[in-house]
């Protein structure tokens, strides 16, 4: 690991210590995976801006669990736009499970991002996604190994990064696909400056993700403007109606001169 446990919230480090126990799949996964970046320049053609719409039942930082059908939930999000659904796999804190991950993916047609805190090669060969979550933090020197490994099943591995230094070993172990997480995992306080201060060091051939802390449109066309080619959007779009939050985020203005 990248980081001493102490420095990270106790909510956090409770999350860590049930995902270096929970076991992994007995075999090397063969992902046949939909492109992300196919995904959003569909959506970015018809003028709107690519939203992965995250299916969170609950976390450490949300009050109460969603009950509604995952799969009700995720078709809702497509109906609104979403270019994409991250669909939250971890058990104990987020209400997440791999049977939503498989039931959803089989119900809709765009990439489908499996979000939990993979620690071990063998937790890749769980379920089958498109794009699967790597967090920087965490990895460590691992970081480079897992990227080829999640690339060498068809993965598209999603490379969160909170800092420069974690940005620059991102790069160093090849990550295409980057996100910003806007929340400190030390702290669980989110902060959009984050996003800001970390993007102009992000080559152009990255495609480049906002996370976390995306509450109204004038956030997501900061995001944008900030340099940001996709947001990862969870507790707002989950709270209340996710078809019509889910449009609202995809056709927030571009710039923040055409805003409403
Ligand atoms: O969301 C949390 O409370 C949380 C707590 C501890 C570790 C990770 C956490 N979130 C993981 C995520 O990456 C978010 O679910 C995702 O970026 C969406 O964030 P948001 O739009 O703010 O719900």
């Amino acid at each position: 690991m990248n980081d001493t446990v102490a420095s990270l919230a106790p909510a956090v480090q409770d999350i860590l210590t049930s995902a270096e126990q929970r076991p992994g799949g007995a075999e090397p996964l063969s992902v046949r995976a939909r492109s992300l970046d196919d995904a959003f320049e569909a959506v970015r053609s018809d003028g709107r801006i690519p939203v992965i719409a995250e299916v969170k039942p609950t976390s450490p930082t949300t009050e109460g669990t969603n009950e509604d059908d995952p799969v009700t939930l995720a078709k809702s999000m497509v109906a609104g736009g979403a270019a994409a659904l991250s669909v939250l796999t971890e058990p104990d804190h987020f209400g997440g499970s791999i049977e939503n991950l498989e039931r959803i993916r089989a119900a809709v047609d765009v990439p489908v991002l499996r979000k939990d805190f993979i620690l071990r090669e063998d937790q890749l060969d769980l379920v089958e996604s498109d794009v699967i979550l790597l967090i920087a933090r965490f990895l460590g020197d691992d970081l480079e190994s897992l990227v080829a490994e999640a690339e060498s099943r068809g993965f598209q591995p999603l490379v969160e990064v909170h800092t420069a230094a974690e940005l620059e070993a991102a790069l160093t172990a090849g990550a295409t696909l980057i996100g910003v997480n806007n929340r400190d995992l030390g702290q669980l306080v989110v902060d959009l400056e984050t996003f800001e201060s970390i993007a102009p060091d992000v080559p152009d051939t990255v495609t480049l993700i906002a996370e976390s802390g995306i509450t109204t449109p004038k956030d997501a066309t900061r995001m944008v403007s900030a340099g940001a080619d996709g947001l990862l959007i969870g507790t707002a779009i989950m709270d209340g109606d996710p078809e019509t939050n889910t449009r609202a985020f995809t056709t927030a203005p571009q710039t923040l001169d055409n805003e409403h």
